[in-house]
């Protein structure tokens, strides 16, 4: 589902003259296959965060190649990224970056905007995902009016009402306490269980990681394979 073939990356800041190169990502290779959950540890600044944002597409590394369902993605510009995104990925984010000006519903509704579906078609899926996250009481409701939890239920929502076949989680459970995180965690392993959704999850948290199949460790910009949680 997932294949990073060797992928390098450095960052660059400060002014032209003074220029500082700082590798993040070094020779970085993994495979996630379909139904995988793989989970992504690691201490901050290791390289996490950058990992996954060259997965998504929002980070274009020069060398190496990355293929996600065996479709080679490396050389796609940001239109058809956005495109790509739209029909095979979705993201969790810690801070669930949900629109505040939107209801629940009309948060979760927006990506089947983008695609162009039909009202009816899109008021159908909508209803049935706040349903499945156990929101469709809420669906008024904007995001301050909801809890963290919550908040972040209708961001899975969003994240997958596009039926996609992956998710890229970048500390999913950062923002909730440990009952609302167990929850969570149960809701992520049932919909990798029963939809087959292919799962990378970055975490610093334990039992976060513990619900990989596996779990690869993220030190100083290389990528370690075979981690003991
Ligand atoms: N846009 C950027 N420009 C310059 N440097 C960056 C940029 N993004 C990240 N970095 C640097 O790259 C390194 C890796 O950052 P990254 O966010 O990937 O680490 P992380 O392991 O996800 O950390 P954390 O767990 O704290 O989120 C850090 O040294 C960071 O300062």
């Amino acid at each position: 589902m997932i294949e990073v073939r060797n992928v390098s990356l450095s960052f660059e800041i400060g002014k032209k003259d003074q220029k500082q190169v700082t590798p993040v990502l070094k020779d970085v290779s993994l495979n996630v296959k379909k139904g995988e959950i793989v989970t992504v540890v690691g201490r901050s600044g290791s390289g996490k965060s950058t990992l996954l944002n060259v997965i998504g597409g929002f980070i274009h590394p020069k060398e190496g190649q990355i293929l996600i369902d065996e479709v080679d993605v490396s050389g796609y510009n940001e239109a058809q990224f956005a495109d790509f995104r739209l029909e095979n990925m979705g993201f969790i984010f810690q801070s669930f970056q949900l629109i505040q000006s939107m209801t629940a519903f009309e948060n979760v509704e927006l990506p089947l905007i983008l695609k162009g579906m039909s009202e009816g078609e899109r008021r159908v899926q909508t209803q049935a995902l706040l349903e499945k996250v156990g929101l469709w009481a809420y669906k008024d409701h904007y995001p301050s009016e909801l809890s963290g939890g919550q908040q972040q239920r209708v961001s899975i929502a969003r994240a997958l009402i596009v039926n996609p076949p992956l998710i890229l989680a970048d500390e999913p459970t950062g923002s909730l306490d440990s009952t609302t995180e167990e929850e969570l965690l149960g809701l992520i392993q049932s919909l990798n269980q029963e939809l087959g959704i292919t799962f990378l999850i970055i975490t610093h948290d334990q039992e976060v990681a513990k619900i990989g199949h596996r779990t690869v460790e993220m030190v100083d910009g290389r990528l370690k394979e075979g981690v003991r949680i």
